[in-house]
Order: C-alpha cells, then structure tokens, then sequence
C-alpha cells in the first residue's frame, strides 16, 4: 500500500488558464437529498462549488430548493422526480455525483435507476452513501462511467459481502477489481483502491467524525473529477488528501470539524497550493 503524499495536491492543483470560462471546469450534476436528509446534497453540492466545478446543478427533493439556495446560490436547482431533467442533467454532465442523502425508498430508487440509465464512458461518476447501498440491496447493475465508489466499512460490506472485520486489503483488492471502479475506502486513514495501485491516506483526525464529513468528500470528489478532467484518477487522490489536510489544520483549533468548514476553506487553500513550487512544502504553509 502506497502512502500518499502532499505531492499529489502539487501535481493537481495547478494555476488555472487564462483563456477560460466555466465550462472549461466542468459541469457536476448532484442527486441525492430526499426529504429528510436535504443536508447531505447541500454539503455535498457546497463541496462541489468551493472545489472549483465550472457550473453545479443539484436533483434533489423540491422542499430543498429554498435552504440549497439560501447556503449555496452558485448552485442551481432541479426537482430529482423531474425524470426527463435528470436525464439531460446527467448527460450533460462532466461528473455526476449520486446518493448523498438520497435515501432507500422506492422513490430513491427509481432515481437512481434514472440516473444509472443516463450516464455514459467519458463521464465520472462517484456513487456514495444511499446509492450504494440500494445498489447492494435491489441488486443493481453498475452504470457506464468511470466509476468512483466512496463507502464508508457498512456500506462496503453492503457492496462487496466483505465483513468490517475482515476487509484486508487482498480481499478489498479482488472485490475492486470485479467492479472494475475505483473505490475509496473512507475510515481513520482511508484507502483508495484504483485499477493499479492501492494508496492509504496518512492524515485525518477523530475530528471529522462527523455526519456529514462523507457527503462532504463525495462534493469534493465530484468538483475535482471536473474541474481536473484530464487527469481523473489522480484529481480522486487529490480531493481525499485535501479533505482530510484541511481538517487536520482547522482540528488545531477546534475539537471537531463541521463539514461545511472544510468546504468554506477550499478557495483558499487550493490558491496556496497553486503558488507552491516543488522545492516548497505544504508544512510551511502555517
Ligand atoms: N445531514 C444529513 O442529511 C445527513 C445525511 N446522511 C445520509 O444518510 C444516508 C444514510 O447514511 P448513514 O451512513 O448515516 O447510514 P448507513 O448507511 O445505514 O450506515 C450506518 C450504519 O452502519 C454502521 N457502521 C459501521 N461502521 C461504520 C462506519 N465506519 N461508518 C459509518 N457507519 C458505520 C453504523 O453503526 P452504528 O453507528 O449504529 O454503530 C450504522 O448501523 C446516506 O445517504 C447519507 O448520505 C448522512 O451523511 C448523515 C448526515
Ligand atoms: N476517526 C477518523 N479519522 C479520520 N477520518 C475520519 C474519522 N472518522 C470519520 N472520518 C472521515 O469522515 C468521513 C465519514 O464519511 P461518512 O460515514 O460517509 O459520513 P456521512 O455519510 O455522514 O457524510 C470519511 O471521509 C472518513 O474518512
Ligand atoms: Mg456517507
């Protein structure tokens, strides 16, 4: 297993070009967010905005509408029941981020089974939370993509029978590798499994455990995967290191960390990031 490492925020977050405009940033379409738990896809679509995604439009459950817009107006709206809208919203998209407080009803299912129909090979697509685990329970096939899970070890364990107490990295590695998808393992030192390579996340704090912190990721996730298309896999890395780089600096200060924080920081940190050159270190960044 392969430490990562500061580098890949480096190699990631370089300067944007001048001769650019929102769409060279990529669209994210979120869905999830039923009536209940609207929280999860505001976070996660705050997540996508402060990652930098040219333009973010979040599906999600209409009695959103009003709190999505008072915390994120960058963001637009459509109603998750509106089947053709999602289509064109999912097709249009440069990455689709799915199940973040989507839930597990039959509604939440024909959803997602709308926005499993509408992917295609040349988009990202990060399933989390309610998406995985209605894919584990109704027995749903894997969409096009290139598919990026982020369980958390339940959730895992829905997805690849593979008990808590036994997800060694052999076992997590063929599991993966049947998927044909990469998949980010989230826990105190997360593990990101990719077609080549498995990396383990040396950071992180206690203090992120938090409801929310998930939903938060699977946001940033799906920004970089668009705003940094031409190199998705390590755009993945690179939103798992910053999340958690983040935490660990607001966690100096605080005893937990609330998700949108680490979200809120985002603009500022990546514009610190951009300015490193490679005989600087992240840690002098204080
Ligand atoms: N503000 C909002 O709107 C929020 C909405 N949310 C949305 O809610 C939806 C459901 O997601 P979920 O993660 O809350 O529930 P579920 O998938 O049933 O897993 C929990 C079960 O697994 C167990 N467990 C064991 N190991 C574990 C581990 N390492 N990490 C986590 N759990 C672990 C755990 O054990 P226990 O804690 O009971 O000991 C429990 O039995 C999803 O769409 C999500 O996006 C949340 O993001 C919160 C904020
Ligand atoms: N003790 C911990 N140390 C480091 N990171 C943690 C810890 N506890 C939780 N996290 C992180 O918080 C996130 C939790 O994800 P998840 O359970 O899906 O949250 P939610 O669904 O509530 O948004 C993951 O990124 C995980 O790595
Ligand atoms: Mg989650």
């Amino acid at each position: 297993m392969e430490k990562l490492t500061d580098q890949i925020l480096k190699d990631v977050i370089t300067p944007r070009p001048q001769n650019s405009f929102k769409g060279t940033f990529g669209k994210v379409t979120l869905v999830g967010g039923n009536h209940n738990f609207g929280g999860a896809i505001i976070m996660a679509s705050m997540a996508a905005v402060c990652a930098g995604a040219g333009l973010v439009t979040t599906a999600t459950d209409k009695s959103n509408s009003s709190p999505l817009h008072s915390q994120l107006p960058e963001a637009m709206f459509a109603d998750f029941t509106n089947d053709k809208q999602v289509a064109d919203l999912v097709q249009a998209a440069t990455s689709v981020v799915v199940g973040p407080g989507l839930g597990d009803d039959e509604s939440s299912l024909q959803i997602l089974k709308n926005v499993f129909a509408n992917t295609n090979d040349q988009q990202n697509v990060i399933i989390d939370g309610s998406a995985i685990t209605l894919m584990a329970h109704e027995n749903i096939d894997q969409p096009h993509g290139n598919i990026i899970y982020t369980p958390h070890e339940m959730e895992w364990q829905r997805l690849s029978g593979i008990k808590i107490g036994e997800q060694t990295e052999d076992k997590n590695k063929i599991a993966q590798q049947k998927l044909g998808a990469t998949v980010v393992l989230k826990k105190h030192h997360t593990e990101i499994y990719t077609s080549n390579q498995v990396y383990q996340l040396p950071i992180g704090t206690p203090a992120q455990a938090v409801g929310g912190m998930g939903d938060t990721l699977a946001g940033i996730v799906g920004g970089f995967t668009a705003e940094f298309n031409d190199k998705p896999a390590e755009a993945v890395l690179a939103a798992v290191y910053v999340h958690s780089a983040i935490a660990e600096k607001i966690a100096e200060s605080q005893y937990i960390v609330l998700p949108h924080q680490i979200s809120r920081a985002l603009p500022a940190f990546m514009k610190k990031m951009e300015k490193l050159e490679d005989d600087h270190h992240i840690g002098f960044l204080n």
